[in-house]
């Protein structure tokens, strides 16, 4: 189910304004890549590149290849919709439907995709809340409001939400800025789980997190101000955060800049 990624050259452009270039690495199925760097170099710009988020902001728009699987996620024939189906996206705030039940918010991607059959949604919405880790804590209380839970609980519902219509790959923007330490570990340790079954990106301001949870660590930097972001290096998350081949990565995670 899981696929692999590979982005090819890709610029990304905010009208004339390009914001990242010349981005080429490949994400291995059923791993973490973490791409951290420092505030503005183009992380979650890169993040939504790979499930064509980015064209939906005005003047958003790319030069490049991304591919899922050999697939070109910008052909023509592609339809977008298609694409944010089977890339899926959690945000840095838990964004539960906040006027849904529990258990709808999780059913609502596969509601538009016209499924209606009630036992299969039941079953989806359990089997999604499992693969969560929530459905221990909500299973007595699934027809009530989503935004009632706290908000590590609201952003594993909206993990629930992203895995229940299947996708192959996850994308995760600083899932876990907004959450207390208990609530992050808990997101973590089911990021370890979920990556049996997808490929997972993250991205995240958190040097530890990105050591602890991933296997692959993507360094973005500036050249300079007012330059467009570039990736510096990727490889083996252990041999970024202790032998790295770029001294500006090396500067980076010693802390000496960002
Ligand atoms: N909607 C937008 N319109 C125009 N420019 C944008 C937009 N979003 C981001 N940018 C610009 O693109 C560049 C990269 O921004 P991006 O948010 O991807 O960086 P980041 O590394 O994720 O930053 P942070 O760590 O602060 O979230 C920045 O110069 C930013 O100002």
């Amino acid at each position: 189910m899981a696929k692999r990624i590979d982005v090819k050259d890709l610029d990304i452009f905010y009208g004339d304004f390009k914001a990242v270039e010349g981005v080429s690495m490949t994400v291995e199925p059923r791993s973490v890549t973490a791409f951290i760097g420092p505030s503005g170099c183009g992380k979650s710009t890169v993040l939504r590149t790979l499930n064509r988020m980015h064209e939906v902001i005005p003047g958003g728009r790319v030069d490049g290849k991304v591919l899922l699987d050999d697939q070109d996620l910008y052909a023509r024939t592609m339809d977008p919709v298609d694409v944010r189906r089977t890339v899926g996206m959690v945000f840095q705030r838990p964004n539960p439907f906040p006027t849904m039940s529990i258990k709808d918010n999780v059913a609502a991607g596969l509601k538009l995709n016209g499924v209606k059959n009630k036992k299969r949604l039941d079953e989806v919405v359990e089997k999604s809340l499992k693969g969560a880790n929530l459905w221990n804590e909500v299973k007595d209380r699934l027809d009530k409001p989503g935004a009632g839970l706290s908000g590590g609980q609201q952003q594993r519902l909206c993990i629930a939400r992203a895995i229940a219509v299947e996708p192959q790959v996850l994308l995760m923007d600083e899932p876990c800025s907004a959450l207390d330490p208990i609530s992050t570990l808990a997101i973590e340790d089911l990021i370890n789980e979920l990556k049996s079954q997808f490929t997972i990106v993250i991205v995240t301001h958190n040097m530890q997190q990105a050591a602890r949870v991933s296997d692959q660590t993507a360094f973005f930097n500036l050249k300079a101000t007012g330059q467009p972001g570039r990736l510096v290096e990727v490889g083996d998350t252990q041999k970024i955060f202790s032998n790295p081949d770029e001294q500006a990565t090396e500067d980076y995670i010693s802390g000496r800049f960002g």
